[in-house]
């Protein structure tokens, strides 16, 4: 369960995805994590939660996921899941339903072709100071 949290916080760039460091019985030792997870996002411009209401229809679309904004208006008609799921949150906050769908890691990985953004830092909800402070026990 862990493992599969630790994943999914990888991949969305929550949580550094570079090492993982293992415990053995005798020592703990770094290994390079050989998923196959794209670099992480470096600098992304800051959309606010106000703007991205603004976007909330079949010809224009984006939704937050973790804090991050994704334009998924070229997606909606491709989304397995259908479109009118996605439109349930146009131009507000996806993630409890994102989550909750149990995406794949292909799907996590397929968000990136749609990220524009993040909400600025007093906005977020996840990847703040204080979720620093909850993932300290999970391994880099
Ligand atoms: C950029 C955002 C999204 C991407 C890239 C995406 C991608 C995908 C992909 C690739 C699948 C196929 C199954 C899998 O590989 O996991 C899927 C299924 C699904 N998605 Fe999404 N999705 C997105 C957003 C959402 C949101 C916001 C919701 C809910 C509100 C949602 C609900 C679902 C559901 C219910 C399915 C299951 C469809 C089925 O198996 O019948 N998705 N999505």
């Amino acid at each position: 369960m862990t493992t599969s949290i630790t994943s999914l916080l990888q991949a969305l760039h929550i949580i550094p995805t570079s090492s993982v460091k293992q415990k053995t019985s005798q020592s703990i030792t770094t290994t390079t994590n050989k998923s196959n997870v794209s670099s992480p996002v470096t600098s992304l411009p800051e959309i606010c939660l106000e703007t991205v209401a603004q976007h909330d229809d079949y010809s224009d679309c984006w939704i937050v996921i973790y804090d991050r904004v994704y334009d998924v208006t070229n997606f909606l008609q491709d989304h397995p899941g259908g479109a009118d799921i996605i439109m349930d949150y146009a131009g507000r906050d996806a993630t409890l339903a994102f989550h909750g769908t149990g995406h794949s890691r292909d799907a996590i990985e397929q968000m990136r072709d749609y990220l524009i953004g993040e909400l600025p830092s007093k906005e977020r909800i996840f990847r703040t100071k204080n979720t620093q402070v909850l993932l300290k026990g999970i391994p880099e």
